[in-house]
């Protein structure tokens, strides 16, 4: 009897099992289906199938082009026009390349960064990242708060104080060179600036001595990369936490560790600095300081204590150092190409610094050149890619109305490619960003920065910073790209030179 009993229990139980998953499909499915439906009107590629919609045609196209994402949606602008939407499960996102809509969602608080994407920076696989940091924090009224926090830390005032360790940093970076200057190694640029970046914005945000531009072994920046290469997973294939394969868990236990690591450094930092403020040592004038004199050493604020502090930690190494990294690399990139941009180049430098050998803040509006070689250079070569905002109500983008909700996608670098906004878009010519009394095509359909309240916070200290090092850089040596590599775009999250921008170094006459 009690046999029976058990088998009966058994039966329905695996019924009931089978009966939750066939409503949970359908219901899914028509989720799925109703999602399609809501974006129907507005133009789109054939989806591959039905679940995971446009996701294999991309998959595809990256890996056959070797390309990033935004290659793939710069082909389908070109077959769809300066609307389309992209569905991958049930997520969908429109991308919007009109230069109006862009001024109208992105100068409009109202539209806030969405969940599915910045949520994804709270914790990678699980293990916490950046918690709700400036970049990650998507509810405005917290994110506000937080940015006042910040802002004075980044004053032109303290910029200024910063110009010691931009030149002592571009001198550690010309005498590593000059090991390497005998015109037959090859040295990896992209290597060489992620180092330095590194070391610069854990000097100037925490008073860190990483030394990573010395010291090869320090873990610091392989855990860094390791960590964007685990959001940029996330992010693209979202259900890559429940991979089974030995190389996923491998991958993913890579990247909580890096987390890990980066967070336990932050902590031991943040920990020391409050001691050392305790004991009444001197202490440096960086963003740790502020922040902790504004915060009242973390105790004045209840949603501002030690784990938040460690999540600005995480998020100004993740947000700052490859970024300008890779901006440095990409713009001597393209400076190596262009020998008569190199030519103005280099008189310039002549001029403005001579046999000067320390960069003074007031030389740098004087490297106007080179300024506008920079920003040639973001527009082709974009560290970031874009950015995407919730839409807080619906709007009319080009003829079709986008529902409230949606995640809008604006992407500088497909718009950096458009006729529509750029002159032969195709040429490098940083004589385009010359400022001229009509007022520019381009505005709104160049941001690499981000725009409206949310634009980024270290852009001035980026180009300071920039300047100097290439300056110093291009003074001292002559770089010859190592033939046969490739200048497109890798995609780790940030955007970076496939082939890492290698060269021969020579010093100059
Ligand atoms: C060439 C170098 C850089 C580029 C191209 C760049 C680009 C950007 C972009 C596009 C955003 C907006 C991201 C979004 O919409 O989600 C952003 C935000 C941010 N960036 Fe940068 N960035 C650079 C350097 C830096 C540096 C050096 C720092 C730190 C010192 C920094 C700190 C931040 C922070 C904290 C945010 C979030 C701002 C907020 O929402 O309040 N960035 N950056």
């Amino acid at each position: 009897m009690i046999g029976i009993g058990v088998l009966a229990l058994l039966g329905y139980t695996i019924l009931f099992v089978l009966l939750l998953a066939l409503t949970s499909g359908v219901a899914y499915s028509a989720y799925v289906y109703m999602q399609h439906r809501k974006y129907a009107h507005i133009p789109s590629v054939k989806r591959a199938n039905f679940f995971m919609g446009h996701y294999p045609t991309i998959k595809d196209y990256m890996k056959k082009h070797e390309c990033p994402l935004a290659e793939v949606l710069y082909e389908w602008y070109k077959e769809l026009g300066l609307v389309y939407c992209v569905h991958v499960l049930h997520n969908t996102f429109v991308v919007c390349l009109d230069s109006k809509v862009v001024k109208m969602v992105m100068t409009n608080s109202k539209h806030t960064k969405p969940h599915v994407e910045y949520d994804a920076f709270q914790a990678v696989f699980g293990s916490r990242l950046g918690g709700r940091s400036l970049v990650s924090e998507t509810d405005h009224s917290r994110w506000s708060q937080r940015r006042a926090l910040f802002n004075p830390a980044f004053n032109r005032q303290y910029l200024k104080g910063l110009m010691d360790i931009f030149n002592d940093s571009a001198d550690r970076l010309v005498q590593d060179l000059m090991k390497r200057a005998d015109g037959q190694t090859v040295v990896t640029m992209r290597d060489k600036f992620n180092s330095i970046t590194l070391d610069v914005i854990g000097k100037v945000g925490f008073g860190l001595d990483l030394n990573a531009m010395e010291d090869p072994s320090c873990p610091f920046p392989v855990a860094a990369t390791k960590v964007l290469q685990g959001l940029q997973k996330s992010l693209l294939v979202p259900w890559y936490s429940y991979i089974p394969s030995a190389h996923a868990r491998n991958f993913r236990k890579e990247v909580k560790e890096a987390c890990h690591l980066i967070r336990e450094i932050g902590r031991d930092c943040i920990l020391s600095r409050i001691e050392a403020k305790a004991r009444g040592d001197a202490t440096p004038q960086d963003i740790l300081t502020y922040l902790l004199d504004a915060s009242k050493e973390l105790q004045g604020d209840q949603n501002f204590g030690l784990e938040e502090m460690i999540d600005e930690f995480v998020t100004f190494f993740v947000a700052g150092q490859e970024t300008t990294g890779n901006h440095l690399s990409f713009t001597l990139q393209q400076i190596c190409r262009y020998p008569e941009v190199l030519k103005k180049l280099l008189i310039e430098i002549e001029e403005v610094l001579g046999d000067k050998p320390f960069v003074d803040y007031s030389d740098l509006p004087k490297l106007e050149y080179l300024m506008l070689v920079m920003k040639e250079s973001m527009r082709q070569f974009p560290p970031v890619s874009g950015s995407t905002r919730s839409l807080a109500h619906e709007i009319e983008c080009c003829g079709y109305t986008i529902p409230k909700g949606t995640r809008l996608r604006v992407n500088h670098f497909i718009m950096g490619k458009m006729e529509k906004y750029f002159d032969d878009p195709e040429e490098f010519r940083p004589e385009r960003f010359q400022v001229s009394d009509e007022t520019p095509r381009h505005l709104y359909a160049y941001f690499p920065f981000s725009l409206g309240q949310r634009t980024c916070i270290g852009q001035s200290m980026a180009m300071m910073e920039t300047r100097v090092i290439l300056a110093k850089l291009l003074r001292r040596f002559t770089f010859d790209l190592v033939p046969g590599q490739k200048f497109g775009i890798k995609q780790e999250l940030t955007n970076k030179p496939v082939d890492g921008c290698k060269t021969y170094i020579t010093l100059r006459e």
